[in-house]
């Protein structure tokens, strides 16, 4: 592992310009010689503190802030004033601080944008009306840097809270730096602003904004395209991670590009393989295979479709069965019931084609969730639907009547919106259901009285290492191989596979070595099929994977008018 402790950079900032870098700045940790030689005796008042010292003081005030959004925002001007500091008090607390920089805080942070903005976000803004001079305000921002990861969104479908314009969030590629160790200054978040829908924004004076309808259709591709295009011209071997795209565009976007460029849409595909993760852990429970369970999938938008493919490709490869067989096992439903063939075109969307069910199976127009429940007797249900309280008792009843353990996944974020508050589900089910949710929750008490600790099935626990591993290896392409390679690792790494009343997967707490596997088990992937640009042993990867992890410490700095800035 790195030891920036050890560390000495050459940098070239000076006086103010050093106190006001995040990624140089450190505060009262400058050291007596630095002060000197960086011209900031005068700047700073005279004791030297620790890091642990700063964290201290970080934490005091961070926890005399009233309320989780406060809390969110305390800890996004740290960031603006110092890296280290920030990433390292995350670090300490990782477990406790999550939901404050991610979900579900994140969200609120989103949707109130433009009413806690105070200065713009460090990463690039690229906006509808200047589309001419992308290119230029790309590299404006960019010119110089060493870029690995770029996390983009246009915000159509923030989380399930819907149409947030321009909220950038840089919550996801924090999160690349806070659990896949990967250094922040090689990561770029984007905020493609193409207008919003939302009329709330749209009548709102402090939008900060372009408050204009969306821009669809060709406009809208050939903007993305510029991006993407920009993307791949100045960096051919960065991964490109979409996040929270609109359906209509989420899946077409992902398999537009994904043969052209290392392309990720973290809905689809990061939550197909955390969730593949989840029910991997909760087969190996109820000591079954994955092409022994019904699926019933609730909401088969980006990550609903996301999900299906990913088990059902993984029930190909890992079962034998066939695609069609294996398609056979999901049932999708919408807001128009189950997807079934007398639905039409209209209200079923093209890429869902494939887990169309037959009429003759069916009886009426829409078939509700309940019905299919106690028709099918699923053994797994996930929800995406952005439907808190979907899955009510009646159904939760239902499903546990038709299986011993039912597999419940109500993923959908934030907590608000969960189908179904974990705890009830495990109160209606007697301590049967094995459980999963999208956003952190508190644990269930069993019938035993012990505590069930309800898993967070969230894409960020998989992703830092999906996309690193991708890097790592300078792969042209994240492929389907990769990503269940990585979802097996993730899998195996389950508490519940040593216990089986423990969590389906690994704590948030635990996370950052999690990747770690993740990490690795992408790269050996792309290696051994070829589409990694390295040929590396299983060794060297490990090793490499250690060498590139970046950690939270100062290090030691020279004034070197060379140096970097
Ligand atoms: N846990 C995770 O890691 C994770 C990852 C991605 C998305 N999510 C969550 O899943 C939800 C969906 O996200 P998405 O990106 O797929 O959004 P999306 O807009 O692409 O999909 C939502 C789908 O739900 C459908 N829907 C709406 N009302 C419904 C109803 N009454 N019954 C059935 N279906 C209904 C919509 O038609 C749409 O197809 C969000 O809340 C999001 O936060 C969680
Ligand atoms: O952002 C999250 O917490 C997970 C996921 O990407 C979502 O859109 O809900
Ligand atoms: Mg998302």
């Amino acid at each position: 592992m790195s030891k920036a402790t050890d560390a000495v950079y050459h940098v070239a900032l000076r006086g103010e310009s050093i106190l006001t870098h995040p990624r140089w700045n450190k505060g009262t940790a400058f050291t007596e010689q630095e002060r000197k030689d960086f011209g900031l005796i005068g700047r700073l008042p005279s004791r030297i503190n620790t890091i642990d010292e700063q964290c201290a003081r970080a934490w005091d005030q961070l926890v005399s802030q009233d309320s989780d959004i406060q809390k969110n925002a305390f800890l996004q001007s740290l960031k603006e004033q110092n890296w280290v500091l920030y990433y390292e008090l995350l670090r300490r607390n990782l477990r406790e601080l999550m939901p404050i920089v991610y979900t579900p805080t994140e969200a609120d942070a989103i949707a109130n944008y433009s009413h806690l903005f105070r200065r713009p976000s460090e990463g690039l803004y690229l906006t509808f009306t200047d589309k001419d001079s992308m290119e230029q305000d790309f590299l404006e921002v960019t010119q110089g840097r060493e870029i690995d990861l770029i996390v983009c969104s246009d915000a159509e479908a923030i989380l399930g809270i819907g149409d947030q314009g321009v909220g950038i969030s840089s919550a996801k590629s924090v999160i690349y730096t806070l659990i896949g160790r990967m250094n922040p200054s090689k990561s770029l978040a984007v905020a493609l602003d193409v207008g919003t829908d939302n009329e709330k924004l749209l009548d709102d004076p402090l939008y900060v904004g372009w408050p204009h309808k969306r821009v669809r259709g060709e406009e809208y591709d050939s903007f993305i395209d510029k991006f993407v295009e920009l993307v791949r011209k100045h960096y051919p071997h960065s991964l490109l991670h979409f996040e929270d795209f609109g359906v209509g565009n989420a899946q077409r976007l992902l398999e537009l590009y994904r043969s052209k460029h290392a392309v990720f849409n973290d809905d689809v595909q990061g939550t197909g393989a955390v969730t593949l993760a989840a029910v991997m852990s909760a087969t190996g429970v109820t000591k079954s295979r994955l092409s022994e369970q019904r699926y019933v999938i609730f909401g088969a938008g980006s990550a609903g479709l996301g999900i299906a493919r990913q088990l059902r490709d993984a029930i190909v490869k890992i079962d034998g069965l066939s695609h069609e067989e294996a398609t056979k096992l999901f049932y999708l439903i919408d807001k128009h019931g189950l997807i079934k063939q007398s639905l039409g075109p209209d209200k079923i969307r093209a890429q869902v084609a494939d887990f169309v069910r037959k009429e003759d199976e069916w009886n009426g127009d829409e078939v509700k969730l309940y019905d299919v429940v106690k028709k099918v007797k699923p053994t797994v249900l996930v929800g995406c639907s952005t439907q808190g309280g979907a899955f009510t008792e009646e159904i939760v009843r239902e499903m546990a009547k038709g299986t011993e353990r039912p597999i419940i996944l109500p993923l959908s974020n934030p907590s608000r919106l969960v189908e179904v508050d974990p705890t009830k589900a495990n109160e209606w089910t007697d301590g049967k259901a094995l459980l999963a949710t999208g956003s952190p929750f508190p644990p269930a008490k069993m019938p035993n009285g012990k505590d069930y600790v309800i898993a967070e099935c969230n894409n960020a626990l998989i992703y830092p290492g999906l996309g690193l591993g991708t890097v790592l290896s300078r792969s042209r392409e994240m492929t389907d191989t990769m990503i269940l390679a990585g979802a097996r690792r993730l899998a195996s790494l389950a508490p519940a596979l040593k216990d089986p009343d423990d969590a389906l997967l690994p704590d948030f707490a635990d996370s950052p070595d999690v990747n770690f596997e993740v990490t690795v088990a992408v790269a050996e992937q792309a290696i051994e099929e070829g589409t990694a640009g390295v040929d590396w042993s299983k060794d060297e990867v490990r090793k490499r994977a250690q060498e590139v992890i970046w950690l939270p410490e100062y290090g030691t700095y020279v004034y070197d008018l060379q140096g970097e800035k």
